[in-house]
This record gives structure tokens, C-alpha cells and sequence, in this order.
């Protein structure tokens, strides 16, 4: 039997309010952490979030704008985009009780030091433990409660499975793992190869070459993980694989969105696609290692306006054949 404790989310965008939901039906009590104060007072009188319209939050669910609050955790997830976790691992760390476990729910790479969101919380806050969540997931699919695997890896003890064990219910199914690198590889590359899924969607080049796109984007993300020291299996896993399914092929997917309006030649949505601050830093780890990455290069082009769609198409056609590209 999963004991109640105390579950705090850091971040109460859509992610993190999900997963605060998922925590309120795991039995926990929850503290949904916002730096806006007019959502937590949304969420304490109305149960609802401008992030989840169509949500209706448990009562279990207190939200606060104070982060000393985070003191009282059991566990701390943290929701937050990538790119604003070094910021707020320092803005947060200092409430942290010693040994709380720490999970890292956000998917990308830091821009700035190359590193694993992991690493920039541990490199923050050395005296917690830490975990990363991943998979297949749309926040709006498990805020209502619709059935959703994921994989939660650390290399701490027994600390994944524990996590796995506190935060699952009928509906939501998380699964061990302690390949944290792997884990959190698949989440990140996953964004920038959805970008480019979408842009093949959005330029009308046929469901055919959209699978040829995501089947040899996975390759690229095999490679580039490899590279990295992830092991090859969590890459065919639900943290891999399976999210690239998910995010290639709907427009839910906020990165495949952005891809498809720059295929059509749309205007732009201004939703957070953590593709876009990963690409660059994604090829750029991919050429230190020597590992050939043309579809993300091709998506980092686009997206600096290095290449127009044509030109970068135009380039990924006429590269010469490799075995190894097959
Ligand atoms: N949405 C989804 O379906 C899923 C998202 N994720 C991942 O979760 C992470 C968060 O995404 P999501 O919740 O959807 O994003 P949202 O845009 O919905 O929310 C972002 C949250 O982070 C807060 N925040 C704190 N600092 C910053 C900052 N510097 N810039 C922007 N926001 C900041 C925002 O606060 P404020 O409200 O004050 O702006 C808000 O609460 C991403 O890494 C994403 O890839 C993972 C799985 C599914
Ligand atoms: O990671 C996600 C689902 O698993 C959400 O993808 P987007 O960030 O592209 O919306």
C-alpha cells in the first residue's frame, strides 16, 4: 500500500498541473508552486487553471506563489521549462529539506551549459536526490484522466521505483528505469525531431515522407543518445520511441504545431516548443561526439532562418546515400 505524503510541484503550467492531479488522485496531498499569484488564487477558489481550461482540479490540490513552501515536501516535481531551470533550481533549492527527492518533469536540453536538466538541478542543489520523469504524455490526456505510461529514471538506489510506486493510479502507469541520460535524451530530441515532422506535415510532402522523417530522426536520436551514454534500449522505450510516436503525430504537440505552421508558411504560435532552444545545443553536442545529425541540423537551420524550408529539404535530398543511414 502507497503511504500519503506530501507532493510538491514546482511549475504550475500545464504539465506541472497535471501532474499535481495525478498526485491528488494517487492520494497525496499536493502543493502546486506558481510564480503568479492570480493562478494560485484561481486554483484555491475555483479549482480550475488558465493552463487546463477544460480541468476541473481536486480540492487536494493548494496552490501557493510561495516557493519557502516547497520546505514541507516529501518530494518535489519540477515542471518547469528547461530552459528556465537553472534559474529557478536556485530560486527553489535553498527550501529543499536534505535528502528530499527531486524529479525533473521538463524536456530539453540547457541552452546555455549543454547540460541535462538533471545535471543543471544536481549541479544546483547537491544535497537531494534526483530523478527525471518522461513519455508519452499530453498534459490535457492525463489531467483528464485518460490512461498514459511513462518512465521515471534515477541512478539513486531504489528511488525510481519508489517514485513509480507513489505518483501511479488505474490511469496513469509509470515505469522504472535508471538510465537518467537515456531517459531525459528521449524527451529532448524527441521536441526537435517533431519540429521537423511538422514541417514536412505543414509543407504537404505526403504521409510517406513523414514516416521516412520520423524513422530516420530516431535514428539520429539513437545515435546522438548512444553518444551520450544513454543505453540503447531506453531509446525503443516509451521515454524514446514511444514519445516520438506521440509528438510526430498530432497537432496537439506544440513542437509538431510550430513545425507544421513553418511547413505551411502559417504565422507562427507563440506556445512554448522546448524544440526550438534544443536544436542548436543538440547539433552542437552531436559534432563534438562526431555523430551525423542532418535532420536536427536541418531543423536548427530552419529555425535560426539559416535555411528556408526549400533550401534545407533541397540539402537533406541531395545527400549522398549511407548504409548506415538505413
Ligand atoms: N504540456 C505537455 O503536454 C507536456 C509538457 N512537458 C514538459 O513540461 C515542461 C513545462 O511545459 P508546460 O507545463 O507544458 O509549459 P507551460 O507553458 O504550460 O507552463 C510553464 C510553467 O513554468 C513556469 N515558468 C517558470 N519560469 C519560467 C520561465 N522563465 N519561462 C516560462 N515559464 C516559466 C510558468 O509560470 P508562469 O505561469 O508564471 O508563466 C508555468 O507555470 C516543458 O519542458 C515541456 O516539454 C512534458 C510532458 C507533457
Ligand atoms: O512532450 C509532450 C508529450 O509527451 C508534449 O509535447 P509538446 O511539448 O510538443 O507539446
Amino acid at each position: 500500500m502507497t503511504v500519503s505524503l506530501h507532493v510538491a510541484v514546482h511549475g504550475a503550467g500545464a504539465w506541472g498541473t497535471a501532474l499535481a492531479m495525478v498526485a491528488a488522485r494517487a492520494g497525496h496531498s499536493v502543493t502546486l508552486v506558481t510564480r503568479n499569484p492570480s493562478i494560485a488564487v484561481e486554483i484555491n477558489t475555483g479549482h480550475r487553471s488558465v493552463y487546463l481550461p477544460d480541468a476541473r482540479l481536486s480540492e487536494d490540490i493548494v496552490a501557493s506563489d510561495d516557493v519557502a513552501v516547497l520546505s514541507e515536501a516529501d518530494v518535489v516535481l519540477c515542471a518547469v521549462p528547461a530552459q528556465a531551470t537553472a534559474a529557478e533550481a536556485l530560486r527553489i533549492g535553498p527550501h529543499l529539506k536534505p535528502g528530499t527527492p527531486l524529479v525533473s518533469c521538463a524536456k530539453g536540453i540547457d541552452a546555455r551549459s549543454g547540460l541535462l536538466v538533471s545535471e543543471v538541478l544536481a549541479g544546483a542543489i547537491a544535497h537531494v536526490p534526483i530523478a527525471a520523469l518522461s513519455g508519452p504524455g499530453f498534459a490535457v490526456d492525463v489531467a483528464a484522466g485518460l490512461p498514459t505510461a511513462v518512465t521515471i529514471a534515477s541512478e539513486e538506489g531504489d528511488l525510481a521505483e519508489r517514485l513509480c510506486q507513489l505518483l501511479a493510479g488505474p490511469a496513469f502507469r509509470p515505469y522504472a528505469s535508471r538510465d537518467l541520460v537515456g531517459v531525459q535524451l528521449g524527451g529532448a530530441l524527441k521536441n526537435v525531431l517533431a519540429i521537423a515532422a511538422g514541417i514536412v506535415a505543414g509543407a504537404r510532402l505526403g504521409a510517406s515522407a513523414e514516416a521516412a522523417v520520423i524513422t530516420r530522426g530516431f535514428v539520429e536520436m539513437r545515435r546522438l543518445a548512444g553518444a551520450w551514454g544513454a543505453k540503447p534500449e531506453t531509446l525503443m522505450g516509451l521515454a524514446g520511441l514511444g514519445d516520438l510516436v506521440l509528438t510526430c503525430s498530432s497537432l496537439q504537440s506544440r513542437n509538431f504545431a510550430l513545425g507544421h505552421a513553418i511547413g505551411a508558411g502559417e504565422p507562427l504560435p507563440q506556445k512554448l516548443a522546448e524544440g526550438v532552444a534544443t536544436a542548436e545545443i543538440a547539433v552542437t553536442r552531436a559534432a563534438a561526439f562526431g555523430v551525423d545529425v542532418p535532420i536536427m541540423a536541418a531543423v536548427a537551420a530552419i529555425l535560426d532562418r539559416r535555411l528556408t524550408v526549400e533550401e534545407a529539404i533541397d540539402a537533406l535530398l541531395s545527400r549522398p546515400l549511407k548504409r548506415e543511414d538505413f
